[in-house]
C-alpha cells in the first residue's frame, strides 16, 4: 500500500501503508516505549498525528483492559514498525497507519520544527499531492474550538467506589478523562459522578460533591472556557483537583495564562522535582501547552527538572491541587499516585451541600 505523510512546509516523507485512509493532524511524538494501547486510547492526542519513537510498536499485543477510553484518538498513526495484532486493531477503528519510515528523522525534525501540522494518505495508488491535500487542509490545534465535545460524555455518568476506603463523593468534569483517573478514584473508595465538559454551575450544585476535579482532555484550554467559568465560581467554595488540561483550566481561572509549548512532553520518563520535598519523581506526560504563568493565587510546587514548567500547583487556603502530569499513570510510573490520597483528603463528607447562585 502506497502511504505519504506530508510535513509543515511541503516535505513529504514517504512510508509503507499499514492501514488505508487520508487524515490532517497535528504531528507529535511520544517517547513512550510501553503503554502502546493507552496512549491510543487517550483522549487528549484527539486531532493529533501519534508517532512512536520507539522503533517497535504492538509486540505485546492488544488488550481492552488496557484502554483508557472505548476509542482510538489520534487521527492516524507512525511507526517504525507495526506489528500485526495492532494493525489489525487500528483497521477495525478506521484509523489510517504507516510504518518503515524513518522515525528518528521525523522526530528530530519534530524537535526542531515543533509540532506541526501534517497530512498522511494510506491506500493502492495514492499520491504525494494526496498528503499535501491533507495538510492543506489540516486546521491548528487552536482553531478546535469545539474540541471538548468530541470526547466529553454527552450525559452524566456515575462510577462507584471500592466499598472501603474513603467516604467521599468526587464531581469530574470530563473534557476528555482517561478511566484510569476515574479508577484511580474509586479504588480509594470515592463515588465519581462524571458530568460533561460544559456542565453548568447548577449542574455540579446538584451532585453535591466534595471535591471538584478537573479531568484532562484535547487541544488548547483557552477553548474550555465554559469550564474555565466553573472552576473561578467554585473556586474557594469548593476543595479542586485537576490534571493536565485540568491544571491548565485552573491557573487560567485563578487569573493565570496557558502557552503552547514548542513540542510538548510526551513520555513516561519526565522528572519533576517537588520543591517542599526536594525529591525528584518520574512522570507520565502529554501535552503541548503548559502554564505559562500561574498567577498571583496559586503556588508552583513541582516544576520539570528539563525544562522548569511548572509541574504542581498549590492554593492551601482555598484547596487546590492540581499536576500538569499524569499520576495515574497508565502508561507509566506509579510514583506519584499519593496525589490522589492528596485529593482525596481534601473532601469533607460532612460539609453543608454546596449552592449553586452563592
Ligand atoms: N493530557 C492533557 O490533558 C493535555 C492537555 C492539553 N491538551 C495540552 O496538550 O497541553
Amino acid at each position: 500500500m502506497d502511504a505519504y505523510v506530508a510535513l509543515e512546509g511541503g516535505h513529504v516523507v514517504e512510508a509503507r501503508g499499514r492501514v488505508p485512509g487520508s487524515t490532517p493532524g497535528e504531528l507529535v511524538f511520544t517517547t513512550a516505549y510501553t503503554g502502546y494501547e493507552e496512549s491510543l486510547t487517550d483522549p487528549s492526542y484527539e486531532e493529533q498525528v501519534l508517532t512512536f519513537s520507539y522503533p517497535l510498536i504492538g509486540n505485546y499485543g492488544v488488550r481492552e483492559e488496557r484502554f483508557e477510553s472505548d476509542r482510538v484518538h489520534p487521527n492516524a498513526v507512525v511507526a517504525r514498525e507495526l506489528t500485526d495484532e495492532i494493525v489489525e486493531w487500528l483497521d477495525e477503528e478506521g484509523v489510517p497507519a504507516v510504518d518503515h519510515l524513518d522515525t528518528r528523522d521525523l522526530v528530530t525534525d519534530i524537535r526542531e520544527e515543533g509540532a506541526m501540522k501534517c497530512g498522511i494518505a494510506v491506500g493502492e495508488g495514492v499520491t504525494e499531492q494526496d498528503a499535501l491535500d491533507e495538510l492543506d487542509a489540516c486546521k491548528g490545534m487552536s482553531e478546535h474550538t469545539d474540541i471538548g465535545a468530541q470526547v466529553s460524555v454527552d450525559e452524566p455518568a456515575f462510577s462507584e467506589g471500592a466499598a472501603d476506603g474513603v467516604d467521599a463523593d468526587v464531581t469530574l468534569i470530563d473534557c476528555g478523562a482517561k478511566g484510569s483517573i476515574v479508577d484511580s478514584l474509586n479504588a480509594r473508595g470515592a463515588d465519581v459522578q462524571i458530568l460533561p465538559y460544559d456542565a453548568t454551575i447548577e449542574d455540579v450544585a446538584e451532585t453535591e460533591p466534595d471535591v471538584l476535579f478537573i479531568s484532562n482532555g484535547p487541544g488548547d484550554p483557552a477553548n474550555f472556557e465554559q469550564t474555565v467559568e466553573l472552576v473561578d465560581h467554585y473556586a474557594g467554595e469548593l476543595p479542586l483537583a485537576g490534571i493536565c488540561l485540568g491544571q491548565q483550566i485552573v491557573a487560567r481561572a485563578l487569573g493565570g495564562s496557558t502557552a503552547k509549548m514548542d513540542f510538548g512532553h510526551r513520555g513516561v520518563n519526565q522528572p519533576v522535582m517537588d520543591v517542599r520535598t526536594n525529591r525528584v519523581v518520574m512522570t507520565t506526560q502529554n501535552h503541548g501547552y503548559t502554564v505559562a504563568d500561574p498567577g498571583e493565587n496559586l503556588e508552583v510546587t513541582q516544576f520539570n527538572v528539563n525544562d522548569d514548567t511548572p509541574e504542581g500547583l498549590d492554593n492551601e487556603e482555598l484547596e487546590i491541587i492540581t499536576r500538569q502530569y499524569h499520576p495515574e499513570a497508565n502508561p507509566g510510573p506509579n510514583d506519584s499516585l499519593d496525589f490522589f490520597d492528596d485529593v482525596l483528603a481534601m473532601a469533607d463528607p460532612t460539609a453543608d451541600p454546596v449552592i449553586a447562585d452563592d
